[in-house]
């Protein structure tokens, strides 16, 4: 690095001195604390996305948004040249970076990391950083710290892409480092299109069915409300009111709204009530890259029946497979040449009953630790590799040779029986590649998804929720000293440190029948969390309350 590029990255980062007796991690999705101490750290990230951008000679993203926290936190993370989420290896980096206590050590660490990674720096080269924003308040003067970290290394570009959803950011940094369009109205164009072609090749018989196309959804007062009302205008075949949807007297972002909510509090959100029975209704959380779907079950009060992310899932499963079934018909894999490997991936906090069903209708399932940077890679394995949070963070990949390998076939097909079922198959999972997004987890794309399968199926939601019945499961948080004291393994099925506290947790879990429970340190709050479930609320209750107070004990000791 030269003396200039030095002096100049010295100068910048010292307008951006950090705040005292903070130290922040990368997490399970990036940095995020309360808004007022995060300058310096969204400043930095900008420096390391440019470094991550001229590293690897493509576009990277920076996104600001804390999701489905209170509205006075903020947070920042990086989206890799992928569209994913930024490479693990450079977490490490990321971490120091942040936590570098003053501009000399930063520039320090640059240096260091630059040589390292043989990173050249050169006015010649150029890198292209994307940078979006939620509608936290707090989002506008982050947004220009981000600038001036890009700024300050000599090549980099930021361009302002505006208030997004997180999964549109995504998107686009996917799109541009493809070489497609990729503007948020190329966004809306391919996912209308492809929800329409969807609808457009539903079974002759399934038109007959009495769908409810009203759907009722929760935006969480945040960015996903605002955008899904631009949305539903090219949404013909579908009723959509939005509510909730961050208009200013319509309530607080997250505030007793939203997925993440009405997903852990299973009640509904605010703004709903008694007149939605019988509705179907979603929710989004606040940056819009997870979806829930509910029903509304009581005359007085709030109760519903929730619909999470391991049914959305179970949903998209059931018809993959099924157009796997009429695209193969006819057809052994020998004659083909081609096995299509499909997977399912979960974490721990898929209820049991899910997995279960999963499994039972012959799906193959693995399991990964929390994040969607650990499901995400997993799936990538695949040739349709499906996953999904249970709190509705998910999505759909479909490999690079398996899509390939559809356009041929399609192309085939055409030519030798179109507009036959073999031939609608390969066209309905062309255009599932097309609607569902291929970078991250994104309600919107995912409830456009849900609902041409719907039609499809010509299913009611009843018929939705009685796939399987969820094992009843209580979620609790536990505040410790030190959250990192407790290491798990196993896909954060089994505690290793503190010794002794994986055997107490057994043996409260011996307790219940089909008793189930972990725990683990959250990434994105400063607490840790329990899961508990049995066969009934009672006992995964009485449960997750032992083993909290076993945590409690244990990390006090
Ligand atoms: C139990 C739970 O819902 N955990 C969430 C939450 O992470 P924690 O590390 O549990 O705080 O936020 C993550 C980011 O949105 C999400 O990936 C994850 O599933
Ligand atoms: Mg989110």
């Amino acid at each position: 690095m030269d003396q200039e590029q030095q002096s100049i990255l010295l100068e910048s980062a010292s307008r951006f001195p950090p705040q005292k007796g903070v130290k922040l991690s990368y997490g399970t999705a990036g940095f995020r604390a309360d808004a007022s101490v995060l300058s310096a750290a969204v400043f930095r990230v900008g420096i390391l996305a440019a470094l991550r951008s001229l590293k690897t000679q493509s576009v990277t993203g920076v996104m600001i948004t804390a999701s489905h926290n209170q509205v006075s936190d903020n947070g920042v993370k990086i989206v890799d040249p992928s569209g994913g989420m930024l490479t693990q290896e450079w977490e490490p980096f990321a971490d120091a970076l942040v936590n570098a206590v003053d501009a000399e050590e930063l520039v320090r660490l640059v240096i260091a990391f630059q040589e390292k990674e043989k990173i050249a720096f050169a006015r010649t080269q150029s890198a292209g950083i994307l940078l979006g924003r939620d509608t936290r308040p707090s989002g506008d003067f982050l947004l220009e710290a981000a600038k001036q970290g890009i700024n300050s290394i000599v090549g980099a570009v930021a361009s302002d892409m505006g208030i997004l959803t997180t999964p549109q950011l995504h998107w686009m940094v996917q799109m541009r480092n493809k070489g497609k369009m990729a503007s948020e109205s190329d966004y809306y164009e391919q996912l209308s299109s492809s929800f329409r072609c969807l609808l457009d090749l539903i079974p002759k018989e399934a038109t007959t069915y009495k769908i409810e196309k009203n759907l009722v959804v929760d935006g969480a007062n945040g960015v996903g409300g605002e955008k899904l009302e631009f949305l539903k205008k090219s949404l013909n075949d579908l009723v959509i009111e939005v509510r909730n949807s961050g208009k200013k007297d319509e309530g607080i972002l997250n505030d007793g709204v939203g997925a993440d909510f009405v997903q852990k509090e299973k009640v509904a959100p605010r703004g709903f009530g008694p007149d939605d029975i019988g509705t179907r209704c979603a929710s989004l959380d606040g940056d819009a890259d997870r979806l829930v779907y509910f029903c509304l079950k009581s005359k007085n009060g709030n109760e519903i029946d929730l619909i999470d992310g391991d049914k959305i899932l179970s949903l998209f499963a059931l018809f993959i497979k099924e157009q796997l079934s009429i695209l193969n018909k006819e057809e052994n894999e020998e004659k083909n040449g081609y096995h299509v490997t499909l997977g399912v991936v979960q974490t721990a906090y898929a209820n049991g009953a899910s997995t279960d069903y999963l499994k039972k209708q012959g799906l193959e399932v693995v399991f990964t630790p929390t994040g969607v940077k650990y499901l995400h890679e997993k799936a990538s394995h695949y040739d349709i590799g499906i996953y999904f949070e249970a709190n509705g963070h998910g999505t759909i990949l479909l490999s690079e040779s398996f899509t390939n390998l559809l356009e041929v076939k399609n192309n085939e097909l055409a030519s030798i029986a179109k507009g036959s079922e073999q031939h609608r198959a390969a066209l309905r999972l062309l255009a599932l590649s097309k609607l569902i997004n291929q970078a991250v987890g994104d309600a919107l794309s995912g409830l456009l998804l849900v609902e041409a399968i719907f039609q499809h199926m010509g299913w009611s939601i009843q018929v939705w929720m009685d796939l399987y019945h969820d094992l009843p499961s209580k979620q609790l948080k536990v505040k410790v000293a030190d959250r990192k004291s407790i290491v798990t393994a196993n896909a954060e099925t089994v505690v290793i440190r503190p010794s002794g506290l994986q055997e107490a947790i057994n043996s409260e879990t011996a307790k219940f029948p089909r008793g189930r429970a972990f725990v683990r340190p959250s990434g994105t709050e400063d607490v840790v969390r329990v899961y508990a479930e049995a066969t009934t609320q009672e006992a995964a209750d009485s449960l997750a309350n032992s083993v909290a107070q076993r945590v409690a004990n244990f990390c006090t000791a």
